[in-house]
């Protein structure tokens, strides 16, 4: 199975994308969507995040209050390191249960959406990369737009990941979506065309999900060692 990493900055259009890659039927892991249901109450990383960060970042129901999780990480790189170590090992584990899923149910391709695919190096594990990659103008109207941000907090948050200039060099397709949705709509469509598996290439990729459990699994234990 070909495991395709989506990748991109904030509001350069991830999303936007993923909704025209799920309307060609090709299933989609959104990591965002993971990171929101692992700190949910009960669910492994809640008590990390909440022993990190007091009960300050509780809402009155025990919810974590995003906004102000936000707040806070966007604008401390120490305690957005914090949030990232108290989260990524379970959001690593749920896309790799996710692509077993995909790869028992004979599925030949999945994409996963993840906004910090560079910085984590989490590349490495990918048959291919995309990059929807946008100006930084562009990229910050949109950002300031669709939440209602000012320009200072909309640049703090672009500049907590890596510049999308410095994404594209580990890019294998670039998207270039500083244009209308029409012409971003045709590149997906050429993009995941070519990506589509042969069947020689499919049974060649077949051992995709193995070698990523076993690749996670070492980094785990060697992780588990490190701190003993
Ligand atoms: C800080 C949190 C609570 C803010 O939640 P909120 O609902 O407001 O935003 P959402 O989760 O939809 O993220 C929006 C975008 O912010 C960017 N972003 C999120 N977390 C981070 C981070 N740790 N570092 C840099 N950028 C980030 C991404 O581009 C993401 O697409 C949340 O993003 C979070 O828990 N982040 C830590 C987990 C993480 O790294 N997620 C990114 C996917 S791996
Ligand atoms: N080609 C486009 N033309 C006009 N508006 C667009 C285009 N692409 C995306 N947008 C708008 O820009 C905003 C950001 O897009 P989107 O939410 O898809 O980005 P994202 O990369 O998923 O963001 P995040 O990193 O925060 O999850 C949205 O309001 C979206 O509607």
């Amino acid at each position: 199975m070909k495991i395709i990493g989506l990748t991109g900055g904030i509001a350069s259009g991830k999303s936007t994308v993923c909704r025209m890659i799920t309307r060609r039927n090709i299933p989609l892991i959104d990591t965002d969507l993971l990171a929101r249901q692992i700190i949910e109450p009960g669910k492994p990383a809640y008590k990390r995040v909440v022993n990190h960060f007091t009960r300050e970042i509780l809402n009155e129901d025990g919810t974590i209050d995003r906004v102000k999780l936000g707040e806070i990480i966007f604008s401390n790189e120490d305690k957005r390191k914090i949030l990232n170590k108290c989260t990524h090992p379970f959001i690593r584990m749920e896309i790799l249960k996710l692509v077993i899923c995909y790869w028992i149910k004979g599925e030949k391709m999945v994409v996963v959406d993840v906004p910090l695919l560079i910085e984590t190096r989490f590349n490495k594990f990918m048959s291919s990369v995309v990059v929807v990659y946008c100006s930084d103008q562009i990229q910050i109207n949109r950002l300031i737009k669709r939440d209602n941000f000012s320009e200072l907090i909309a640049r703090q948050r672009i500049n907590s990941q890596l510049p999308l200039k410095e994404k594209i060099k580990y890019a294998n397709y670039i998207i270039e979506n500083s244009g209308d949705i029409k012409t971003t709509e045709e590149q997906v469509e050429n993009v995941f065309k070519n990506l589509k598996p042969s069947s020689l290439n499919w049974l060649l990729s077949w051992l995709g999900p193995p070698i990523l459990a076993i690749s996670l699994i070492i980094k785990g234990l060697l992780f588990i060692i490190d701190r003993l």
